[in-house]
């Protein structure tokens, strides 16, 4: 699968508890540098599909290949080493820490070994300097020293993206990023994630379908388990299945510009 020149490569994916199918042959291709969100009712697996990704859940059947490598039975703490990072199971925040700490443990963490040649001083100031780059990515630096406990919901979304691109993800996994965040919270987020496409690749599970068609370069849409259409915005929007699983035919037919607007829920 090398060949596909993808970063991600995953193919007839599937995970099933007893009789139910929850993700069926899903099959993806997601190129460097691409934003690629999963959309989806409610209960159409796309938490699955990320926790199959990461790593979190085993798969029943299919491939997983991750920089031409195949990662299928890899747990998920060496799929973070090889740059496939999730932001929340693996980086759960810690609140009585600062901001800066809970990246700086993530950095630490990653590059342990090649600190080893600094002197203790030396050592926190370039692990302080790291942190505090990725920090200043994600609009944080004003926030550093205060802990992560006392930050606001939105602010706290972005620092668990930040710890996990200080694992030196190449790609990252986020479940739905906006959720529970406010107009302006969201917002900030959308900008933030429009410029980590410039250096990362991106797979977003997301219900707001103003920032889903906003950022996303393309989509894929879950449902039952089965990717139903799967391609640039436009294209998506415009697809009859598509419509009909997210209104229901008649609505569609009546409405078709809310398909898209007004997702699923
Ligand atoms: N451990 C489990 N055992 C049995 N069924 C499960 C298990 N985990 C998930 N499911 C089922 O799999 C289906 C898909 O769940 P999943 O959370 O992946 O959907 P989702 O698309 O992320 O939904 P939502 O948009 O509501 O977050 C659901 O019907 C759920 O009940």
């Amino acid at each position: 699968m090398a060949e596909t020149g993808a970063l991600l490569s995953v193919r007839n994916l599937s995970k099933t508890y007893g009789a139910l199918v929850v993700t069926d042959n899903v099959s993806l291709d997601i190129p460097e540098r691409e934003l690629h969100v999963i959309i989806g009712p409610n209960g159409a697996g796309k938490t699955t599909l990320i926790h199959q990704l990461s790593g979190r859940l085993p798969s029943n059947g299919g491939k997983v290949v991750f920089a031409g490598e195949d990662i299928t039975r890899l747990p998920m703490h060496q799929r973070v080493r090889r740059g496939l990072a999730r932001s929340f199971q693996i980086t759960a925040l810690l609140d009585g820490f600062t901001a800066l700490e809970n990246v700086a443990i993530a950095v630490q963490a990653r590059s342990g070994s090649s600190f080893r040649f600094f002197a203790p001083v030396a050592r926190d100031r370039k692990l302080n300097d790291e942190a505090m780059a990725v920090l200043a990515r994600l609009g944080l630096e004003d926030r550093a020293h205060r802990r992560a406990g006392t930050l606001s919901h939105g602010e706290k979304r972005q620092l668990e993206i930040a710890v996990a691109l200080a694992t030196g993800a190449r790609m990252l996994l986020l479940d739905e990023p906006l959720a529970g965040t406010s107009h302006e919270e969201s917002a900030v987020l959308v900008e933030l994630m429009r410029a980590l496409k410039q250096t990362h690749t991106l797979i977003l599970i997301e219900h707001d379908m103003d920032a889903v068609f906003s950022l996303a370069d393309r989509i894929s849409v879950l449902v039952y388990g089965k990717v139903i259409a799967s391609g640039p915005p436009a294209e998506v929007r415009a697809h009859p299945e598509v419509r009909a699983a997210y209104l229901g035919d008649e609505q569609a037919d009546k409405a078709p510009e809310a398909a898209a607007a007004g997702g699923g829920r």
